[in-house]
């Protein structure tokens, strides 16, 4: 790119999040004075002990575990913090198994000191321990994905609180880990804006359609996207393996008519599916499909599911885009059953209620799930003016990260 320099200059000046102060950040990883409840007595059994805090919460914690999770400078790096134990390697790890590994253990309100046979001490805050009882879930600074109920609307942050330092960032990334969809509002209408929003949040992530991409009617487009045609709802790249996780649209100039942007949240629809007609959610989530991409340079194709469930059964992914599903190659038999199931979902993420409907303005940026969220757009006239947006994504990783920094 010939403009980097001035680009990344700009990067550092406009979006650079506060500098990270290193000791905030070692107490933070250590976990070291949190507020808990506090420490009331501390017995042991074979191979573990229990810990009992004034709120009531007890705590069985194998020797094992105490071992390997011990948090003094020869264990974890004195400035990483990184774990330099290793229990393969410490002759007392067989002895865990039994009742003699642990010399003697004292505590008080606020800490737990245990001194092993090898004479090695090990001191855990007990805030630290409280909120890693094991069997307990782990408390998390992350919002829970949660299903749109019908006629959703989601959360709009202003440009200007997203890029002072206030809370506008945590707010755009919490709606967005949480819905799926954040609307960012009166940013100015500058070229690489989105460009500069991603990269303050972490590596913009390329595909076969480059690191950051103008969406706009061209001449010799390789992609429905770069038409004026409309783009029913869909998720981009189902035919990666692993498809842009987080996807932003920043609009420059939509003045042409048509091009108003529709959204559907694919969790939802999934789950109405399989309310309304468990065989279809059944078919989807059960029969891996083909898609496939090809242009000059490019043939980029898998073979998934349009409802990809977790170990749980609930929806991990949806992979839906008409335009680049490929030659259906199922068994005769199965056939009809998949059409039929597939016009099922087609049908529930139509429904007016399940979508979010709006006009991209110049300097607004909408930001979704690409995993989770369905975009889509109107046809739009040409010869009626302009419409331009430029895109990238980012992985869902840096997103978190982002929002975890953030909340120290
Ligand atoms: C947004 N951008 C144009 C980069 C990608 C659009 C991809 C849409 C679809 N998966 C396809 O491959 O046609
Ligand atoms: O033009 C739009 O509003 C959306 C474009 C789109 O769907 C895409 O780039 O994948």
């Amino acid at each position: 790119m010939s403009s980097g320099n001035a680009f990344n200059d700009a990067l550092t000046h406009r979006h650079t999040p506060a500098p990270i102060d290193m000791a905030e950040l070692r107490r933070y990883r250590q976990g070291s004075g949190a507020p808990a409840a506090t420490l009331e007595s501390v017995t042991r059994q074979a191979r573990r002990l229990t810990l009992h805090w004034s709120d009531g919460r007890t705590g069985q914690f194998p020797m094992m575990w105490l071992r390997d999770h011990c948090a003094c400078d020869q264990c974890r790096h004195p400035l990483t913090r990184e774990r330099l134990y290793k229990l393969l390697d410490d002759p007392l790890w067989e002895r865990f198994e039994g009742d003699d590994a642990l010399a003697s253990f004292e505590f008080d309100a606020n800490a737990s000191t245990l001194t092993w046979q090898d004479g090695h001490v090990s001191r855990f805050d007990a805030g630290w321990l409280y909120q890693r009882c094991p069997g307990e879930e782990l408390a998390t600074l992350l919002p829970t994905p949660t299903p749109w109920p019908t006629h959703f609307t989601p959360s709009h942050v202003s440009h200007a609180d997203f890029v002072d330092g206030s809370d506008g960032r945590s707010r755009w990334a919490t709606a967005l880990l949480r819905d799926g969809l954040v609307m960012l509002d009166q940013g100015p209408c500058e070229q690489e804006e989105v460009s500069r929003i991603a990269e303050s949040i972490g590596p913009m992530r390329s595909t076969n359609f480059g690191g950051r991409f103008d969406v706009r009617s061209v001449p010799n487009p390789n992609n429905a996207a770069y038409t004026a045609i409309g783009l029913e709802l869909h998720t981009d790249l189902p035919n990666w393996r692993q498809p842009p996780d987080i996807q932003l649209l920043y609009c420059l100039e939509n003045d042409a008519e048509g091009g108003e942007s529709s959204f559907a949240d694919g969790f939802a629809a999934a789950e109405t599916l399989r309310a309304e007609n468990p065989e279809a959610f059944r078919v989807l989530s059960e029969t891996p499909i083909d898609f496939r991409f090809q242009d000059d340079g490019h043939d980029i194709a898998v073979r998934e599911p349009v409802i990809d469930l977790d170990g749980e059964g609930r929806p991990r992914e949806i992979r839906f885009n008409n335009w680049i599903r490929d030659t259906l190659s199922l068994p005769s038999d199965q056939i009809e059953a998949w059409y039929d199931a597939y016009r099922a979902l087609w049908q529930i993420l139509r429904r007016p209620e399940g979508r979010v409907e709006l006009t991209l303005e110049p300097g607004q940026m909408v930001a979704f799930d690409n995993r989770r969220v369905l975009h889509g757009r109107n046809a739009f006239d040409p010869n009626t003016g302009k419409r331009h947006l430029q895109g990238t994504y980012l992985d869902l990783d840096m997103l978190q990260s982002h929002l975890r920094v953030l909340s120290r």
